[in-house]
């Protein structure tokens, strides 16, 4: 193959993985519409039942060709950290507010605005969700100051509700690095008021050792490398 052939075909590869993603994202777009409207509809009973029906419909073909635990999306690039499903930041998860973060100097920014569908308090968001957005943040932070590693500890204190249908701020930093052990701090405000914390978090982070990495992921790494090829 020439390398004009070569670079023709590299290129078709990444218009199609482009493609790919976009329509992954147009989905992830339409199931949190769903998720969205599903929680916050008071429509007659009637048409409950019918949309549960054409929900049915839509979802089959999408299950005839599925992958298992140990296959990675097709889209996805660990390497780069493209995971398009992540429940946090993935553009095609259903689940995802999506969090969108992003590195400013030494402090990592998040914002998101979290639906009805994280409810917990009635009209706030659910603890846990609380907690499950500083987790990838605090997780984010540890891998942007180049100490990625595991979740071993998330200490998360609640200081006031968090509203929904709000834009929220959230921030992180490293606090401290201490071998493989890295301690990230972070906080969710709302976007208007960014000094009043309402939930503030320590986690511990831990890099794993190769021989952890292998054993945990290996069996990912290696089908992530054939698709790759293939
Ligand atoms: C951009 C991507 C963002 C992603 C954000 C999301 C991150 C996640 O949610 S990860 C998922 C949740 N976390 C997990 O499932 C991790 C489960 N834990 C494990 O598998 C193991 O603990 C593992 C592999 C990480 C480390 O195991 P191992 O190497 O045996 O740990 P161990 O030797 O006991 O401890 C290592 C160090 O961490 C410290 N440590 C361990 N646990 C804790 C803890 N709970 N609190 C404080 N320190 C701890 C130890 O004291 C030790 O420190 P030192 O070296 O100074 O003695």
């Amino acid at each position: 193959m020439t390398d004009s052939e070569n670079g023709r075909r590299l290129h078709a590869v990444d218009d199609a993985l482009l493609r790919r993603r976009e329509a992954i994202s147009d989905l992830g777009d339409a199931l949190r519409l769903l998720i969205e409207h599903a929680t916050a509809t008071e429509a007659p009973t009637e048409e409950l039942r019918r949309a549960a029906e054409r929900i049915r419909q839509a979802a089959a073909p999408l299950g005839e060709r599925a992958r298992g635990r140990h296959e990675p999306p097709s889209a996805d690039d660990m390497r780069a950290g493209v995971r398009l499903y992540n429940p946090v930041t993935g553009a095609g998860s259903a689940f995802a507010p999506p969090l969108e973060i992003h590195q400013e100097g030494e402090i990592t920014v998040g914002a998101c605005t979290l639906g009805l569908a994280f409810e917990g308090p009635p009209s706030y968001a659910h603890g846990g969700v609380s907690a499950m957005l500083l987790d990838q943040m605090l997780g984010y932070a540890a891998g942007a100051s180049g100490n990625p590693g595991m979740t071993v500890r998330l200490d998360t204190g609640y200081r006031r509700p968090v509203p929904l249908l709000t834009p929220l701020r959230l921030t992180a930093e490293v606090v401290d690095v201490d071998g493989r052990r890295v301690t990230v701090a972070g906080s969710i405000a709302t976007a208007a008021e960014p000094g009043e914390i309402l939930v503030a978090a320590t986690g511990v982070f831990v890099g794993l050792r190769a021989e952890q990495a292998r054993r945990l992921f290996g069996a990912i790494a290696g089908r992530g490398e054939e698709s790759r090829a293939g």
